[in-house]
């Protein structure tokens, strides 16, 4: 099949890489013409893994193009998948400029039979009004056929996860629009959910905002286990058993972050409001998200007293592991709450330090290893649970003017906490390891 993608982010270029990878004959469009020039290089804009060796593969063997150009990116193209970005706008509201943008600029080019599926998160009633638009410019007297295609890739794992999908949802008004895309995903052997256009987008905001949802609750349960000498761990392995509930979405930490849940749980939550329906659970679940994004500096606060002139070492910037995104990554409010409350913070992640510099500039410090961080710090905060991240060296330990950490994750394992020799560890919802008799400042 013959494919054009719009965008060439984390969600554009993962799908353009993987159906490429399928078979089909693919032209990712971005407007960012430096981006599309380091991909005809064979350079991914993004670090996801696997992503670089399957573009520099699919293009090698001619699957797969990269053009600024609409005119030359459409031309006979079968399937548009429009992949820009809907990031959260002032008002809290997607941001849809980038997708209009998209179907001004593919109205010209538009072939008849063309499908064209919008992948982007979208409000529902979206791919009716960019319908719209693109009939009132092509001036056609037939229907545009469009599909709704939401993508439910995490980043990180996204290749993994466009090759390998749990479930596949295509919304469409006509059953030869919807199996046309189907046939698009054939070889991906993933099972294919049909829908109407309206229920296909809102699944893609229903299952984000659940997936937030259960995040925030077993979070408040973490800050319960606090108070009764509970360990979250422990009840997130007793409920996740029970196949109703699932293991997976239980890890207590720091909160949620990321270009995703954030924004698409206020996004239900707005558009719920334009309905007359208050969903509160939404407003809670954002809630108790703001204030476990700055747990650790509560607890640090709690632990030194004040944190004026206090070396804070920040393992981890990106959202989380496996990503350089650093949009709506927790550690930007850590970073900045720290900053006010007068510490020296110094920073490490394995990818993510340039992109961080773009957000915090000269607000902290930006070390180029875990063990340059850690030098004369006073505690460690684990913000992203990277493997290097993870497996913490006791000759680290060993530099910091006292082994103090907060770790928002709960990622060190306790046999190396113990052999580490660590004097204090605070997880969340977990019981601290604290050794009273080494305990001096
Ligand atoms: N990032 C994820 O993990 C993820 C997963 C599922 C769904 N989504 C959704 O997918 C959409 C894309 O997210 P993303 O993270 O890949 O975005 P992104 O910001 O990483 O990439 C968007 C790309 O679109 C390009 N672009 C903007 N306007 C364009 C135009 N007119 N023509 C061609 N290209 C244009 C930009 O230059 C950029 O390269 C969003 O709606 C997001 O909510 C994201
Ligand atoms: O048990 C968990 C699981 C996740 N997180 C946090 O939740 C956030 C989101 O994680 P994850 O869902 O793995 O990453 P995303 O790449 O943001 O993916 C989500 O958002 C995408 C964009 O819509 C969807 O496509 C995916 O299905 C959805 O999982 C991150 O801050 C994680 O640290 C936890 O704190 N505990």
């Amino acid at each position: 099949m013959k494919i054009s993608i719009l965008g060439t982010g984390y969600v554009g270029l993962s799908t353009g890489v993987c159906m490429a990878e399928i078979g089909h004959y693919v032209t990712c469009i971005d407007i960012n013409q430096q981006k599309i020039n380091q991909l005809r290089q064979g350079f991914s804009p993004i670090y996801e893994p696997n992503l670089e060796n399957l573009l520099q593969k699919n293009t090698k063997a001619g699957r797969l193009t990269f053009t600024t150009s609409h005119q030359e990116g459409l031309d006979s193209a079968e399937i548009i998948i429009i992949a820009v970005g809907t990031p959260q706008g002032e008002d809290g509201s997607p941001d849809l400029s980038y997708i209009i943008q998209c179907a001004k600029d593919i109205s010209p080019y538009l072939t008849d039979g063309a499908i064209v599926v919008i992948k982007s998160t979208v409000p529902v009633g979206t791919n009716e009004n960019i319908q719209k638009i693109i009939m009132n410019r092509c001036n056609r007297e037939s229907t545009i056929k469009m599909a709704s295609n939401p993508e439910f890739l995490r980043q990180g794992t996204a290749i993994n996860d466009t090759l390998h999908p749990d479930r596949i949802i295509i919304g469409a008004n006509k059953k030869e629009v919807a199996e046309k895309v189907g046939e698009m995903y054939l070889p991906l052997n993933a099972p294919m959910i049909m829908t109407s256009i309206r229920s296909a987008e809102m699944i893609k905001y229903a299952s984000n905002a659940f997936l937030a949802t259960k995040l925030s609750y077993i979070n408040e349960i973490a800050n319960l286990c606090e108070k009764v000498g509970a360990d979250v761990t422990d009840i997130a392995v007793g409920m996740g058993a029970d196949k109703r509930i699932g293991e997976s979405f239980l890890q207590a930490g720091i909160g949620y972050g990321g270009s995703c849940f954030p924004k698409d749980v206020k996004a239900l939550e707005l558009t719920a409001n334009q309905h007359g329906i208050h969903f509160s659970m939404l407003k809670e679940t954002m809630r108790i998200n703001n204030e476990q994004q700055v747990i650790l500096v509560t607890k640090a606060k709690k632990r030194f007293g004040h944190l004026r002139a206090r070396k804070i070492a920040l393992l981890g910037l990106s959202f989380k592991p496996n990503t350089d995104d650093m949009r709506d990554a927790p550690s930007i409010k850590i970073a900045k709450s720290l900053a006010n409350e007068g510490a020296e913070v110094i920073a490490y992640d394995p990818v993510a330090n340039s992109n961080a510099r773009k957000i915090l500039g000269n607000t902290i410090n930006y070390a180029s290893s875990v063990e340059d961080a850690a030098i004369d710090a006073d505690a460690i905060f684990i913000v992203t649970d990277w493997d290097e991240i993870k497996h913490l060296d006791v000759n680290i330990l060993k530099k910091m003017r006292w082994p103090i950490i907060f770790d928002g994750r709960n990622c060190l394992d306790e046999n190396i906490i113990n052999a580490l020799d660590i004097v204090e560890y605070y997880p969340v919802g977990r019981p601290s390891i604290i050794h009273p008799h080494q305990q001096t400042h």
